[in-house]
């Protein structure tokens, strides 16, 4: 088994709604995978469907080998940990008993359950009521019992949603654990400048098809988006004369709030606009931005519905 999912023209349709249009896609094993998309894109539909919640209308998916529907449906649902986008407990209950209790459903050793709450930081809250928990600290314990089991695929779905940026560091740090343990991670989430770091590819949805997939590198090879060179200039030089001697040399440009300029890198066009802007007296300082996954995600159109064209 090299995938940890296999989705295969997938579609399901709500009444008169295409939520999922013949999406196919995988989630290699052992690999952390992004699931982007703006609202209403199918990300919650899709995920619904990996963990065999709803079926599909049309087409297949395939978790850890298992149809999520077929006869092996209960022993496949074991080997998954979830962390829903909203988590709720029973709030009279204590972390520990939650676990506890979840982890007799599940199955899962209760040795391993206990050490769970040390590694989601919970430890120090263990036995008080979860009704007394702050959004961030029921995350933690959501993500918790996610892991659950030892699960080999987590699906984690907007998972820093209430986490402050500590309790999101430490979350990523959980997720790097997973995938160097061998687990395999599908994360949904709309904090891409967060997620980027963290993920070896990213599947893109949009209005129920998948706009785009590959790791960020294939993405901005797909795209065609240009890297970006940043230039600062020195303090005595004059940015009128420089925005006037970019655009006789055809540079498309932009002036950024702190007075530094953007330079749009033509395809192949790299090294000469380097030494080109090595050898300018005005230039103090020089920095080559590659696009983020945020700024693909808007170039491939994921938000609006349609590919935005010519947008250099
Ligand atoms: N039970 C349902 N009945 C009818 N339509 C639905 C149902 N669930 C989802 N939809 C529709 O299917 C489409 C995809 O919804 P889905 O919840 O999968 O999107 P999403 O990407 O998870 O959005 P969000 O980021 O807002 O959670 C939307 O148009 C939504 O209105």
């Amino acid at each position: 088994m090299t995938n940890a999912i296999d989705i295969s023209a997938l579609g399901k349709q709500y009444k008169g709604v295409a939520a999922l249009a013949g999406v196919s896609a995988t989630v290699p094993m052992g690999k952390v995978v992004g699931l982007l998309g703006h609202n209403g894109a199918g990300k919650s539909t899709l995920i619904k469907l990996i963990l065999g919640l709803i079926e599909p209308t049309s087409g297949h998916v395939e978790v850890l080998g298992e149809s999520p529907w077929g006869s092996h449906a209960v022993s496949l649902r074991r080997r998954i940990g979830y962390l829903p986008e909203s988590v709720a407990f029973y709030g009279n209950l204590t972390g520990s008993e939650v676990i506890d209790y979840l982890a007799r459903l599940k199955r899962a050793s209760r040795q391993q359950a206990g050490k769970l709450l040390e590694r989601v930081g919970l430890e120090y809250a263990r036995d008080r009521r979860v009704s007394t928990y702050s959004k961030g600290m029921r995350q933690r314990l959501g993500l918790a019992q996610a892991l659950l089991a030892s699960p080999e695929l987590v699906v984690l779905d907007e998972p820093t949603g209430g986490l402050d940026p500590q309790a999101t560091r430490e979350l990523y740090e959980i997720v790097a654990e997973l995938r160097a343990e061998g687990h395999s991670v599908l994360v949904s989430s709309h904090v891409l400048a967060e997620l980027e770091p963290h993920i070896d590819s990213a599947l893109i949805l949009r209005q129920g098809e998948l706009l785009a997939a590959g790791s960020v590198g294939d993405l901005r090879r797909q795209s065609g988006l240009p890297d970006i060179v940043v230039v600062r200039l020195k303090e005595a030089a004059d940015p009128e004369s420089f925005a006037r001697e970019l655009a006789e040399h055809g540079l498309a440009h932009d002036v950024r709030r702190d007075g530094q300029f953007e330079i749009r890198i033509a395809e192949g066009g790299k090294l000469a606009l380097l030494q080109r802007l090595a050898a300018d007296p005005a230039i103090d300082d020089i920095v080559i931005k590659e696009a983020s996954l945020a700024r693909l995600y808007d170039y491939l159109g994921a938000g609006t519905g349609r590919q935005e064209e010519g947008k250099a």
